[in-house]
């Protein structure tokens, strides 16, 4: 591909874009390129005047009548399934609130309760794990008398085994960006009679997850990154239809209670995904999301996987243009079977710095992605927002910059 091709290339592929429109929904400048909305995403348009009624008029006017009046008490469920509607989970068994961490707790121990300890005293967790899910396995490993062998996500169809309690699996990588095969690591896991907690924050609104069709048992993730729920937005967990009796919840807060204003000392568990609720929701934060989830609509996730994978080949390919020979090494999978939404470049150190430093200057050009230490340069690619002229741009500002710190 000669210099000029990419440019011509990225105008006609976002000619052709059946999502371009989708852009126009948020908050974006055009002299920034925003390849970090696996981090955090962009601001959709329509949440500022959301919130805006939200304080003003349910907590300023309404007051306390808004937990009614407003769907303030029922709106972890209500988010819920629309977070289910993009994870291929039917209505009733998504919940939204607190942290992906405080999530990946109730499930990893809720999945130990299902089992016999005295049979099954093993949690698999991905050793590649985002590190607060493998602390979190760690700590609910040793409260239950288990303990944790980690391994590697691809092998954990084969891993688990008849001491195997729970397998806790990243969908995508973080780091590298990597897919892990969702169906076929949940059959393999429920054929050793052991079942899956799956970490969707990588994956959730950026390519389609069919949660019921596998038969996944639990699931967790953030609604910051491809959901645009904004910082520090509710997590959610999933808990598969057929489980939920015997949900036994370790934080059975009583938001979760069967009537929770009967304030009876004695704990009854509601019925359904409002099992896995704890305490009052954070509802300014959740009605933010509940308004960047209106992105969504109309929106076919199958078009979403689509322009996602063109625009990490395409990114791939304008990096190949324009980076100096041997200065980066994708380890993002080329296979699309096992590539997420995201390109990470491996950088190792030139005469002028390191990844970190490349990074930091890619920022100062415009080019925001982040660094994931110790040399991983990383790029989201969102598809509702990011064009193809983003990835030439990005890419050719790498080549840029990298030639640049070569020469210094
Ligand atoms: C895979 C994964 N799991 C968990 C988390 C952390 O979740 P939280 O900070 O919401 O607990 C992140 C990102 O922060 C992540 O990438
Ligand atoms: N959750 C984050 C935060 O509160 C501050 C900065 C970054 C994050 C992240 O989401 C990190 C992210 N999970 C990652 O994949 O690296």
């Amino acid at each position: 591909m000669s210099e000029a091709v990419p440019a011509k290339e990225a105008a006609a592929l976002d000619a052709a874009d059946g999502l371009a429109a989708k852009r126009a929904g948020f908050d974006l400048d055009d002299g920034v390129v925003y390849l970090d909305g696996n981090s955090l995403g962009a601001l959709p348009r329509g949440v500022a005047g959301r919130l805006s009624d939200v304080v003003g008029r349910e907590w300023g006017r309404l007051r306390i009548r808004s937990w009614e009046e407003s769907g303030w008490w029922t709106a972890p469920e209500r988010v819920g399934d629309r977070i289910g509607g993009l994870i291929g989970a039917a209505p009733g068994q998504v919940v939204a609130g607190d942290s992906t961490s405080v999530n990946v707790f109730k499930a990893v121990v809720a999945a130990i309760r299902l089992t016999d300890t005295g049979v099954r005293d093993e949690v698999l967790v991905d050793a590649a794990t985002f590190p607060t899910d493998g602390y979190i396995a760690r700590s609910a490993a040793r409260m239950t008398g288990c303990r944790i062998r980690a391994v590697d996500a691809a092998d954990m169809a084969r891993e688990a085994g008849p001491r195997t309690a729970v397998a806790l699996v990243n969908h995508v990588d973080y780091r590298t960006g990597r897919l892990h095969d969702l169906p076929a690591v949940t059959a393999a896991v429920r054929a050793a009679g052991a079942r899956t907690v799956w970490d969707l924050c990588h994956s959730a609104g950026a390519l389609p997850v069919h949660l019921d069709a596998a038969g996944a048992d639990f699931a967790v993730g953030c609604t910051y990154k491809y959901l645009n729920g904004g910082p520090g937005a509710p997590a959610f967990l999933y808990v598969r239809r057929a489980l939920q009796d015997r949900f036994d919840s370790p934080l059975p807060g009583w938001n979760s209670h069967a009537d929770p204003f009967a304030m009876d000392p004695a704990y009854a568990p509601a019925d359904g995904a409002a099992r896995g609720r704890v305490g009052t929701p954070e509802i300014l934060s959740l009605l933010a999301l509940d308004a960047a989830l209106d992105v969504w609509d109309g929106v076919d996730l199958a078009a979403v996987r689509a322009k996602s994978l063109a625009l990490t080949d395409f990114f791939l390919r304008c990096v190949e243009a324009y980076v100096p020979r041997g200065r980066v090494e994708s380890v993002t999978p080329e296979a699309h079977g096992e590539r997420g939404s995201q390109v990470s470049l491996r950088c190792a150190a030139g005469p002028a710095g390191g990844a970190g430093d490349v990074m930091a200057e890619l920022i100062r050009r415009g080019v925001v992605g982040d660094f994931r230490r110790p040399d991983v340069l990383r790029f989201g690619f969102t598809p509702l927002y990011t064009r193809f002229a983003d990835a030439e741009r990005a890419a050719r500002v790498l080549g840029e910059v990298l030639e640049g710190m070569q020469g210094r």
